[in-house]
């Protein structure tokens, strides 16, 4: 009886890579002083022996790091392992443990290029497992509950962040200091309680097996790069960019993206030069850039994100970049994906 049941059970492999999820402070008070990637996956996973009910989990550690170091190679590295774990058919499922810092970069560049529609979960934590009221371990429960489900298939990359299931693409990190620190702009698409997902929206735009971009195919990802815009503002930190060889600049703008008049002449100037100028906004709640809008973008040809914020921006020019340089093409991507 007890064989059968485990049979029965999905696969499901956790890639774990650091972050607060893996950290350890040195009182149970510390709830936001302490280091991340101390905890390997095994001691995680042996942490939670509620996870054996769910799904026949297993561990491997990529990397150990806090994810503000994650580079575009540790991106691809883990991007390569994803889809190889996709592509065997005794993995039923991935989650991959992930700080919060940059987690919703890698979930939209996983969102993107993996050519599956096998569940991709990407959690972390706001506390370290040593502290009080952890929620590392509730997370990661719900993570491989919902990489075990059959609900999950096709929903594109999902982050399972304070009891509630999001879109890898929307979600992103709007408050250090609480639990309740993922938010999309557009809502959760769920929710998962004792175990079990609850659904009540759909992802619209294109991911994983509706994507053109596959991981297979990308060697390298090209320099793009993120200039901040406030009040005052000049244009040193665009052209310093330019100058160390960025190929695309994202425009980290005010408001609906707009660009003040002592940054516009040095855009009109770099995009003449080649590199691609995406316009952004780093507004709190999340932006949202309409085209022709506050400047010419048909005009000075250049490109909206949407409403990708600039590090998510980022991430969707890296991944164009390595099939399209026509900005016409990128500016198709940004509103499909
Ligand atoms: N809550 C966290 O995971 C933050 C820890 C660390 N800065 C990281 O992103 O890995």
């Amino acid at each position: 009886k007890e064989v059968e049941t485990q049979t029965k059970l999905a696969n499901v492999v956790v890639l774990a890579t650091g972050g607060t999820i893996a950290g350890a402070g040195a009182s149970a008070a510390n709830s936001a002083t302490y280091q991340a990637a101390k905890v390997g996956i095994e001691q995680l996973i042996a942490g939670i022996p509620e996870l054996s009910k769910l799904a026949n989990v297993r561990g491997e550690q990529v990397m150990q790091i806090a994810s503000e170091s994650i580079t575009n190679e540790n991106l691809l590295q883990l991007g390569r392992r994803v889809s190889e774990l996709a592509d065997s058919k005794d993995v039923d499922g991935i989650v991959i443990t992930h700080g919060t810092d940059t987690l919703e970069e890698t979930a939209y560049f996983l969102n993107l290029v993996e050519k599956t529609d096998k569940p991709i979960i990407v959690v972390g934590s706001m506390r370290p497992g040593t502290a009080m009221s952890a929620d590392g371990m509730l997370n990661l429960y719900n993570a491989v509950a919902v990489a075990s489900s059959k609900e999950a298939h096709g929903k594109g990359v999902l982050v399972t962040m304070n009891d509630e299931i999001q879109s890898g693409r929307d979600v992103s990190k709007m408050i250090n200091i609480k639990t309740e620190a993922f938010k999309s702009p557009w809502g959760p698409l769920g929710m998962v309680v004792e175990g079990k997902s609850y659904w009540f929206r759909l992802p619209a735009k294109r991911h994983t097996m509706d994507s053109e971009f596959d991981i297979k195919n990308i060697k390298s990802l090209p320099d793009v790069e993120i200039a901040y815009s406030y009040g005052n503002v000049g244009d040193t930190a665009y052209k310093a960019l330019a100058q160390s060889g960025a190929k695309a600049i994202i425009h980290a703008g005010t408001g609906n993206g707009s660009v003040s008049s002592r940054v516009v002449p040095a855009l009109q100037a770099l995009r003449k030069d080649g590199v691609q100028i995406i316009r952004s906004s780093h507004v709190n709640a999340g932006g949202f850039v309409l085209r022709n809008a506050e400047q010419p973008d048909d005009k000075y040809d250049w490109v909206v994100a949407h409403d990708l914020n600039p590090q998510k921006a980022r991430i969707l020019t890296m991944v164009a970049l390595t099939k399209t340089n026509d900005s016409k093409e990128l500016q198709r991507m940004f509103w499909e994906y």
